[in-house]
């Protein structure tokens, strides 16, 4: 499942975030990249203990808690401590799958990556390229959202950002150990509360909903690892 969710952050939020990353001390990105990912990794990263981004990390952890949508697509365990990447002069992240698992070296825990999602910091006209690629099953979706805007897709898809050839295209880029690993299955949990939300504002409370609601409880419960 590819969602984009829009508005994670609020206007303050983003003018906040954009100024910290401004005068920020970014170091290259391969020092967090796996043996096959390095070889195609071109960006700038915020070394995670430093204070901006353990500020940016908390300020993104809480848009992603208040978040109904986050949270029913990720149905998260543990989600990692954000990170924060830069792409500019031709940058790029050629094709790659994200490590299957990941050390936070904030939480000191040990992840494994179900969800990948990007935040974007950018306005799409602020930069040129730097489109996030993702394959899966029904083709390659490529996407560039607007400052303030997060795409969230499954660990398990070969992935790329193309060269950003004018301007930076500044984001934060997060995983999530999901209660439910299967993408499949999270999608089917997805679309179903997403059905019942909409059920219950259009016809209001009744027995189907009721009965429709402990379907996707007692399917989740089957599901979740915990
Ligand atoms: O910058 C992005 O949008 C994605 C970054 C990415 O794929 C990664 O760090 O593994
Ligand atoms: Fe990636």
């Amino acid at each position: 499942m590819l969602l984009h969710i829009p508005e994670l952050l609020t206007r303050e939020e983003l003018a906040h975030a954009r100024m910290l990353l401004a005068n920020a001390d970014w170091e290259d990105g391969r020092v967090s990249a796996g043996q096959q990912a390095v070889q195609v990794k071109h960006n700038l990263q915020l070394p995670p203990t430093g204070n901006t981004a353990r500020e940016l990390a908390a300020l993104v952890q809480r848009a992603l808690a208040r978040n109904p949508l986050f949270m029913s697509a990720a149905l998260p365990k543990t989600v990692m401590t954000p990170m924060f990447n830069c792409y500019q002069g031709g940058m790029n992240y050629g094709n790659h799958v994200d490590n299957a698992v990941r050390h936070d070296p904030l939480s000191g825990q040990y992840v494994r990556t179900d969800v990948s999602c990007t935040l974007f910091f950018s306005e799409p006209e602020e930069y040129e390229g730097g489109d996030l690629v993702v394959e899966d099953t029904y083709g390659n979706h490529r996407v560039k959202l607007p400052a303030g805007d997060m795409i969230l897709y499954p660990s398990t898809s070969l992935h790329r950002v193309e060269p950003v050839t004018r301007g930076a295209r500044l984001g934060s880029f997060m995983w999530t150990q999901s209660m439910v690993r299967d993408d499949s299955k999270r999608a089917l949990l997805f679309d179903m509360d997403m059905a019942i939300i909409g059920l219950r504002q259009r016809v209001g409370e009744c027995q189907e909903l009721v009965n429709l609601t402990a379907g996707y409880h007692n399917l989740l419960r089957q599901w979740a690892e915990l």
